[in-house]
């Protein structure tokens, strides 16, 4: 995800690559190959970077969240901002580790990579309006971004931090469906990828129920095919999906409070 997130800054111009640090658990080839494919900065041993840093990314595993502030917190000073995007893990258990510093915290996806992220942010009381207005900055140049209340964001993980996999699995079994009615794999991939790419531009435009009316033939196709969703609960299914996810990311918070 932090992967995802640098290079959508980088695209965007929003950040140059000598303005970044990154530092991981061990993984160095992983730190080197950032370097080289971006341009931005290692961690030195000592974490001088971090007493300078007007913002510090958390994108561990929520398991992982506790040791790394361990690992940050003697090097914090109020002028940063502490963003987490670990699914569940609340602000008040970040503040808990490392004290009444700003902290906020994100839920983007992985189309921050193309400037697309669906991301909802949520933050506490101590960071400025100055703070929020350039998180907003960083935040906006990777796609949409919904400010909502702290509780909510185990929705928006819900629906748009793990969203692109559910689409993808959809686009998976569209596939699927296509060879099974006779088409090849190259035939089916190319053309279930227009069909999403098209359908995604057109959401942009016009109400949702709107367009697939549009597409909907009194007795025709669409008809059959919608009918047979319906028919094996579609929507029900995905709204277990998303409150599965939403439900996990609160058992998440809990786990690692
Ligand atoms: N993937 C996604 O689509 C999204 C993920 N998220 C959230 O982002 C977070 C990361 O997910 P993802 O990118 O998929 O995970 P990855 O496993 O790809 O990356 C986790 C990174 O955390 C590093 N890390 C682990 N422990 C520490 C530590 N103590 N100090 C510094 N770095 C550490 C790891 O380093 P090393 O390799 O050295 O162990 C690794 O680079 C999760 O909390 C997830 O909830 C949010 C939105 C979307
Ligand atoms: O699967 C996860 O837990 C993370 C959070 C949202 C997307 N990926």
């Amino acid at each position: 995800m932090a992967e995802s997130m640098i290079h959508g800054w980088i695209n965007k111009r929003i950040m140059k690559p000598e303005e970044i640090s990154v530092m991981n658990k061990s993984d160095q080839d992983r730190l080197e190959f950032l370097s080289d494919e971006y341009g931005v900065n290692i961690v030195c041993q000592e974490k001088t970077e971090l007493k300078d840093a007007n913002f510090i990314l958390l994108a561990m595993k929520p398991k992982d969240v506790e040791v790394a502030l361990n690992g940050i917190k003697d090097k914090l000073t109020g002028n940063t901002v502490i963003v987490s995007v670990a699914a569940g893990v609340s602000i008040d258990t970040i503040q808990k580790h490392v004290g009444n510093f700003p902290v906020a915290r994100a839920m983007p996806n992985t189309s921050a990579k193309i400037g697309k992220s669906a991301t909802g942010v949520a933050w506490s009381k101590h960071v400025s309006l100055e703070q929020q207005h350039e998180l907003r900055k960083l935040l906006s140049s990777i796609g949409g971004v919904t400010v909502v209340e702290e509780e909510q964001l185990h929705a928006v993980t819900g629906v748009a931090g793990s969203g692109p996999a559910y689409i993808y699995y959809f686009a998976e079994a569209m596939t699927e469906a296509a060879i099974a009615n006779g088409l090849s794999n190259a035939d089916a991939k190319k053309l279930v990828r227009q069909t999403f790419a098209g359908a995604a531009e057109m959401l942009q435009q016009e109400d949702f129920a709107e367009l697939r009316k549009k597409v909907t033939s009194p007795n025709g196709t669409t008809a059959a095919g919608l009918n047979s969703l319906a028919e094996n609960n579609f929507k029900e299914i995905v709204n277990q999906c998303v409150t599965s996810a939403a439900e996990r990311s609160k058992e998440l918070g809990k786990e690692f409070k």
